[in-house]
């Protein structure tokens, strides 16, 4: 399914949060949003998602869901939103009992999604015994399990130490090689930016708007950390936003 984002203009009050972005995100690319603090990247988000509404805009989704879709969209937060007293089988049933599945059918897609994140020695693991990298695994692993025509990733690795984000990062692009995926994917960090979008939309600073979209030609699977022409697109990228980051960080700090 592709999403296509027609003059998405959004206010809080009477501050202005997002000015008429327009973006196409075709079925099967993940888009990555980046942006200094406080652009609207996550509000975006939210309007994709249909939590809320923009102002003024539409978003549109054309095209059909994949079959056994339970729900068009998805989303993966960074705070893996896990309930403590279920287990990781228990938290990923949660949301397929909402969608009225029984018994079979649910330990059918719990198989399933385990085995795509290599949980499956953890299904009866409580959300405590896990590490922060194992939790976020169960919370992709309970966004596939409805099948999502497209996922919705808030910062899903911003609370992860680095080598976790690295090894996340490898299981992101193995489950999108595996059946890729259409994913809107935002973030704070330039190098997974580099690594996991096929495009880059650069947001500027509030009131957020498109300031350029970056496509990157190399295949996912061929992308490597350090490697020296990403490196120098996270440096293009950095040089974009620089002064408008700085900007946006002094601005919070004097509040
Ligand atoms: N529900 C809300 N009501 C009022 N203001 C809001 C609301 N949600 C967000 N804002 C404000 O809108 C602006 C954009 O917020 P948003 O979280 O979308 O930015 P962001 O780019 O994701 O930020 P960050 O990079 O810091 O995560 C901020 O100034 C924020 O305080």
């Amino acid at each position: 399914m592709d999403l296509s984002l027609n003059k998405i203009t959004h206010r809080y009050g009477d501050m202005l949060v997002l000015d008429e972005i327009s973006l196409n995100i075709p079925d099967g690319e993940i888009l990555c949003v980046i942006g200094p603090s406080g652009c609207g990247k996550s509000t975006l988000l939210r309007m994709i998602g249909g939590l809320e509404r923009p102002d003024q805009g539409q978003v549109t989704q054309v095209g059909e869901v994949p079959q056994g879709c339970l729900n068009p969209l998805t989303f993966v937060f960074q705070d893996f939103a896990l309930l403590p007293w279920r287990t990781v089988a228990g938290n990923i049933s949660l949301v397929l009992e909402d969608h009225g599945l029984k018994g079979g059918e649910i330990d059918r897609i719990i198989t399933d999604v385990l085995v795509r994140t290599k949980l499956s020695d953890f299904s009866d693991a409580l959300p405590r015994q896990l590490s922060g990298g194992m939790k976020q695994r169960v919370a992709i692993a309970r966004a596939l399990a409805v099948n999502p025509a497209v996922m919705l990733l808030d910062e899903p690795l911003s609370a992860l130490d680095a080598q976790t984000r690295e090894l996340l990062m490898d299981d992101l692009v193995g489950l999108w090689a595996r059946q890729p995926f259409t994913g809107v994917y935002v973030t704070h960090n330039l190098a997974e930016a580099v690594r996991l979008g096929h495009r880059i939309a650069v947001l500027s600073r509030r009131p957020g708007c498109i300031r350029e979209v970056i496509e990157i030609d190399r295949p996912l699977t061929e992308r490597r950390t350090g490697d020296p022409e990403l490196e120098a697109l996270q440096k293009r990228l950095w040089d974009l936003m620089r002064e408008e980051a700085l900007a946006a960080d002094q601005e919070l700090l004097n509040v």
